[in-house]
């Protein structure tokens, strides 16, 4: 037999292993009921022995409320905002694409390349945040705010599964900055709403409302009620480490390390090619498990990023192309 000690880290890494296979792997080897059985173990072995109690452990998702509200975070790489593009009327796609070529063309001129190669990702619609590691270990989460600061919500952060409170591997940057997009799968907003109505309590709007909620509740243990969601979709500040040269690489170091990616990303070449995705997505939009407004094109290399720069604070290598408004589902 092990010793408290032993057995406290096994289930740890159990625990551990089951959220990765489950959030960035969306392929669970394990049932629900046996990862509950793991956690609880964990618990009552910790309950026993507080001495074996780490921060990051997995039982320590629940912590204080936030007394007098949250607190400020000046964010270390100021979180960017998109700017969009709409469709419009015309004929053939050069013409109701038009912003998009106009986009995809100042890239291949500014550049003096022809069909570049883009990072593509559905624009998830839900609550963006950033969540800052420091050698390999959750330490800070926030809200966008204005961009340049938003508000620590780190205690309700720990609470959602998909949130790595430590990363996998040992190759990541001594400080890492991760962006993304909390959300509330549809299967968990129905499930919620349908709890609601039953117990007279006030259903939520849409999936979005849910995780912007639950994420600015004092009280994480509320938030710990909430099932939400997590998809990472960029990097911050970086420190002590390299990153690959493009964002698709770095796409796929974030799943290494731990952090839910959407299965949805790809890379595309020129206008074509952006295009053939904005379909391809668009046609599958209410088949996917989550609420998503549009696509996201962005030029993937690093170096290419840089010489493009931004205008204000939205970057001229990037930009969000939006599918016409749905009619919200009805409550
Ligand atoms: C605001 C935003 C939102 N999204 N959503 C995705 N998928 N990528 C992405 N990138 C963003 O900003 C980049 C400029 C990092």
């Amino acid at each position: 037999a092990s010793s408290p000690a032993q057995r406290a880290d096994e289930l740890r890494q159990l625990i551990e292993h089951a959220n990765y296979r489950y959030h960035v792997l969306d392929d669970p080897e394990i049932p629900d009921a046996d990862y509950d059985k793991l956690m609880r173990e964990l618990e009552a072995l910790e309950a026993s022995h507080p001495d074996l109690i780490t921060p990051d452990s997995p039982t320590r998702r629940v912590g204080a409320r936030a007394a007098g509200g949250f607190a400020e975070v000046r964010h270390a790489l100021p979180m960017l905002s998109l700017s969009n593009a709409f469709e419009l009327e015309g004929d053939n796609d050069r013409e109701r694409y038009r912003e998009i070529a106009d986009f995809e063309r100042r890239i291949e001129q500014t550049l003096g390349r022809s069909n570049p190669v883009f990072s593509v990702e559905p624009k998830l619609d839900g609550l963006a945040i950033s969540l800052r590691y420091e050698k390999g270990v959750f330490v800070q989460g926030a809200t966008r705010g204005d961009g340049e600061t938003g508000e620590d919500v780190t205690n309700n952060l720990r609470t959602v599964r998909a949130v790595p409170l430590r990363l996998r591997g040992d190759d990541w940057p001594r400080v890492l900055e991760v962006r993304g997009e909390i959300i509330m799968l549809r299967r968990d907003f129905e499930a919620f709403n349908a709890y609601a109505r039953e117990h007279d309590e006030k259903p939520l709007a849409n999936p979005r409302n849910g995780a912007a909620g639950s994420l600015r509740q004092l009280d994480p243990a509320i938030t710990a009620k909430r099932k939400l969601s997590f998809f990472a979709y960029a990097v911050g500040a970086v420190e002590g480490g390299e990153l690959p040269s493009t964002h698709s690489k770095t796409l796929q170091k974030l799943r290494e390390w731990g952090f839910p990616v959407s299965p949805e990303v790809g890379v595309a070449k020129g206008f074509d090619g952006l295009i053939e995705y904005y379909k391809r997505i668009g046609a599958k939009r209410d088949k996917l498990p989550y609420d998503i407004d549009g696509v996201v094109y962005k030029l993937d290399d690093y170096a290419g990023q840089r010489e493009m720069g931004f205008v204000a604070r939205a970057p001229r290598w990037a930009i969000a192309h939006k599918f016409p408004a749905q009619e919200q589902s009805t409550i």
